[in-house]
């Protein structure tokens, strides 16, 4: 049996190598232009750092002076351990799920994180524009960015301060999700903010054989052992139900992890210097500013310094009411399609929260339920079926926002 038309391109699409560490964004512009050439989109892609591109492809409304949707995603993929992989990570291989071929597997490195969701925004709009010759009363933008699985610093976080971004007149974005073993669609309206920091100390030095004093590891020990105790308190909360009985979820506590340790030359030597770094997550209810001090406090009252690595101090969420004009629209057309949902916090940090940042509600969302969670995972895959309902999903839910 042929395979589809959408899938092809699909297929087509996780070809193209845009892994980290050295994405292939020249094929995946080209990719996107053919793209934007076969359904009548405008086209551009602006390099804001060299070899880096955003790619803009836009479809106008009927009433072009409103504020626009922006569907947001991301080209680049992690990278991957391929001897874990089943199946070559870049091929695409389809896989059937029964030997009846009633549905099939496809493998590859982004599958779920994101390109089922930046490809279904395109066959979402072929289908609108092409095959049922919609006209939508905003403009709609679908935005490829580079460089999110790093950090987004060369990508979305350039592209959110250009005159450019200011021309799309943004007034409401999708991003993505992450897939969920449950029925329900997770729905993401902010996110916990990260804070890489590192914690050096600097001490006396010696033979190995001797008590030294006031040694760096000493320093360091009390500063590590007290971010341990509040990693404790925070998993006791985390373990504890809400009062109405549900689970809470990562989104309303705090993690810290020991995530790197450094010291030492050689083992008879007492180490000049030594470092910890932790990755903490946020949650947006705290005071970003006052976990910072904070910190600093512990650096200083341990005679060590704090060193931040990465602070994000914007807790902005989106409105999930009748504030947000855009989230009744969303939730009847994502209703309609039997979804139920579950709002939440995104654990990590995504694109989104320069978009939130800049004044632009954002929703993140990849629709892909009782499905197991396979972002950076080994064997990746999304379900042939999943992709054509992802399709579904974007046609509604882009039609719902672009007409509000
Ligand atoms: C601080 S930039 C790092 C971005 C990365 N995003 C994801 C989704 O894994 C993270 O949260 O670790
Ligand atoms: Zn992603
Ligand atoms: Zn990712």
């Amino acid at each position: 049996m042929s395979v589809r038309p959408s899938v092809q391109r699909f297929i087509e699409y996780l070809r193209i190598k845009t892994v980290q560490p050295a994405p292939d964004y020249n094929t995946c512009t080209q990719f996107l232009r053919q793209q934007a050439q076969e359904i009548g989109l405008e086209f551009y892609a602006k390099e804001y750092v060299a070899g880096k591109p955003v790619v803009v492809l836009s479809w106008p409304g009927t009433s072009p002076e409103l504020p626009s949707i922006i569907l947001n995603s991301h080209t680049d993929v992690v990278p991957v351990f391929e001897e874990f992989w089943n199946y070559p990570p870049f091929e695409a291989r389809r896989v059937a799920t029964d030997e009846h071929q009633t549905d099939f597997k496809i493998y590859a490195r982004g599958s779920q994180d994101m390109k089922i969701v930046g490809h279904g925004y395109l066959e979402a709009l072929r289908r609108l524009k092409c095959d049922e010759g919609r006209r939508l009363r905003r403009t709609v933008h679908a935005v490829f960015v580079p460089d999110e699985e790093i950090g987004g610093h060369d990508g979305m976080q350039l592209f959110v301060e250009s005159p450019e971004f200011a021309q799309l007149n943004a007034g409401f974005a999708l991003d993505e999700g992450m897939a969920n073993p449950e029925e329900a669609l997770r729905v993401f309206y902010g996110e916990r903010a990260p804070c890489w920091v590192k914690f050096v100390a600097r001490g006396n030095t010696g033979h190995g054989s001797q008590f030294i004093e006031g040694t760096a590891a000493e320093k360091l020990m009390p500063i590590i052992d007290h971010l341990m105790r509040f990693r404790q308190t925070q998993l006791q909360i985390f373990k504890t139900p809400r009062d109405d009985g549900s689970q809470r979820t990562l989104g309303d506590v705090t993690t810290a992890n020991l995530t790197l340790l450094s010291s030492g030359v050689q083992q008879n030597v007492v180490p000049e210097s030594a470092m910890a770094g932790f990755d903490i997550r946020m949650t947006p209810a705290k005071d970003y500013a006052e976990v910072r001090r904070e910190l600093e406090a512990l650096a200083e009252a341990h005679g060590a310094e704090a060193q931040f690595v990465q602070f994000w101090d914007d807790n902005s969420t989106t409105a999930t009411d009748a504030s947000n004009p855009f989230w009744p629209a969303f939730e009847q057309a994502v209703g309609a399609q039997g979804f139920t949902v579950f709002k939440e916090i995104f654990p990590a940090a995504t694109d989104s929260r320069y978009l939130r940042r800049a004044g632009v509600p954002a929703l993140g969302v990849t629709p892909l339920c009782n499905a197991p969670i396979l972002l950076h995972d080994h064997n990746e895959f999304v379900k042939e079926s999943e992709f054509l309902a992802a399709i579904d999903f974007y046609t509604a839910v882009i039609a719902a926002v672009a007409d509000v």
